[in-house]
């Protein structure tokens, strides 16, 4: 089997008495979407939150590439291609969506000078972008104020910056949280062909979307992952049914 991309190894993260990661390994191998599942607090955003460097673990080790980043910032581990969408304060919203993603496009070729030129010229950042707000359903929204988009297509711009920055690994927070059912049918069909460009880690509470997309799915319960395998295997499995999807109506 392929090495994985993303390797997390008996993961360690108490809030005072509070143990909101319990000693969770598991492993995003290429190509596949592995989806995180579990109860209210269960702790899935503070295992994410880890992973990409917002929160200091106590122990255990988060391997990326085959190196281990644990000592890295978010900035340092987004430029080693952990690319993640679930900060909606990562964009400047009097920007246009376009001149959002070009930010994201520059960050990424590096801070060439470019006194001389006036930004929304330069097509090395505008071509770059317009693709990925393309790919992202957004291109005829790219001269709107940030601000102004409604919350689907913020998540939208979210993801075209992601793409941007060339990820070779996803990180997704709740993507499809506040989206109507057009809107999850869509962003449900852009992750299917996602995966491939790079494994996508995916918290999400949409079991539909998560049913369709999965690979394989992970379930978290009180810090602590309870069981990980195929959807069937999963939707089989009776200890999930107990601790989480029996809880579904
Ligand atoms: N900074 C913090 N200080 C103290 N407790 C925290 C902190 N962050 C999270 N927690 C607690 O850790 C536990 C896990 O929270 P977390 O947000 O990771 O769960 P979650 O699975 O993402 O929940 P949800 O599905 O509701 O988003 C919860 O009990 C939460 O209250």
């Amino acid at each position: 089997m392929a090495e994985p991309v993303l390797s997390i190894r008996d993961l360690r993260k108490s809030f005072g008495a509070l143990k909101a990661t319990d000693g969770v390994s598991l492993d995003l191998r290429p190509g596949e979407i592995h989806a995180l599942i579990g109860p209210n607090g269960a702790g899935k955003t503070t295992l994410i939150h880890q992973i990409a460097g917002g929160i200091t673990p106590d122990s255990g080790e988060i391997i990326f590439l085959g190196e281990d980043i644990g000592a890295l910032g978010v900035a340092a581990r987004a430029r080693r291609g952990l690319g993640r969408s679930f900060q909606i304060s990562s964009l400047a919203p009097e920007f246009s969506a376009l001149r959002n993603v070009m930010l994201a496009v520059q960050s990424r070729q590096g801070s060439s000078f470019r006194f001389f030129r006036p930004v929304m010229r330069d097509l090395s950042l505008t071509e770059p972008a317009m693709a990925m707000l393309e790919r992202t359903g957004l291109a005829s929204r790219a001269n709107v104020p940030a601000a102004e988009l409604s919350h689907g297509e913020r998540r939208q711009l979210e993801i075209a910056i992601a793409l941007a920055l060339g990820p070779k690994a996803f990180l997704l927070d709740e993507p499809m949280a506040g989206m109507g059912p057009e809107g999850s049918r869509a962003l449900t069909g852009f992750l299917d062909g996602l995966r491939h460009e790079a494994p996508i880690l995916l918290v999400e509470h949409d079991m539909d979307a998560v049913f369709a997309l999965a690979d394989r799915i992970s379930v978290l319960v009180y810090g602590r992952i309870i069981a990980t395998g195929t959807v069937d295997e999963i939707r089989g499995d009776a200890e999930v049914r107990r601790a989480y999807l029996g809880e579904q109506p």
